[in-house]
């Protein structure tokens, strides 16, 4: 059996939570939900959890509690999920930024790294922007920054998709092919 070693145990590879990070809109709620229900695993998004906690949509959260709090809400929730095994987690868009949050995912699951080009992101943004909060009050050519600053940050990552050329079920038949070939060859 192959195992991938952690600092805490060992978890089979096959038995590791999925994590999805990348830039907001990337795809990481859709692809993900995709990918648990071939996965035949329980789908969890980070995003949604902590609405339902605050019982309150994101930028509410943002405006009322503050972005700090929504931070470490992630953080919590987060470090709990990882110590979960056979789930397929979704994380928000700034969570990587954490790296007791990059840490955590990197030691107990698998991170897959979602990723678009700029050009192909940016059609995306007018669908994005209501219920993002870091995007709003920004010029295009601050987002375009923050996206690519963001990118050297989720480079920390086990398997990257670029999913421009892609559809969302494409995108998620190929993750679901990558890691049963990578179950069948280090088991
Ligand atoms: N491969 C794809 N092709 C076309 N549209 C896509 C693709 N992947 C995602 N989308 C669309 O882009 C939008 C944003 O996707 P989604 O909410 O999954 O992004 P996200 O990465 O979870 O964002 P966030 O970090 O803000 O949570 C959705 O409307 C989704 O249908
Ligand atoms: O990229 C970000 O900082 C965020 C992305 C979203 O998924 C949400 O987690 C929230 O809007 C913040
Ligand atoms: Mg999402």
């Amino acid at each position: 059996m192959g195992y991938i070693e952690n600092s805490l145990r060992e978890i089979p590879l096959k038995e590791k939570s999925i994590v999805f990070v990348g830039f907001m809109g990337v795809g990481k709620t859709t692809i993900g939900k995709l990918v648990a229900q071939k996965l035949h695993r329980s789908f969890i998004d980070a995003d949604s959890e902590i609405e339902r906690k605050y019982q309150m949509p994101i930028p509410k959260i943002f405006k009322t509690l503050g972005e700090s709090e929504f931070r470490k809400a992630e953080k919590n929730l987060i470090t709990e999920l990882c110590h979960q095994n056979l789930k397929v987690i979704s994380l928000g868009g700034g969570a990587f930024l954490q790296e007791e949050i990059r840490d955590v995912c990197l030691s107990h699951c698998i991170v897959f790294h979602l990723d678009l080009s700029w050009e192909m992101w940016k059609e995306r943004l007018d669908m994005l922007i209501e219920t993002r909060p870091v995007l709003q009050g920004r010029t295009i050519e601050e987002i375009e920054l923050l996206f690519q600053a963001r990118r050297e940050t989720y480079a920390d990552h086990h398997s990257k998709l670029i999913t421009d050329q892609l559809s969302e079920e494409e995108a998620a038949n190929y993750i679901v092919d990558s890691l049963k070939l990578s179950w069948k060859l280090y088991n």
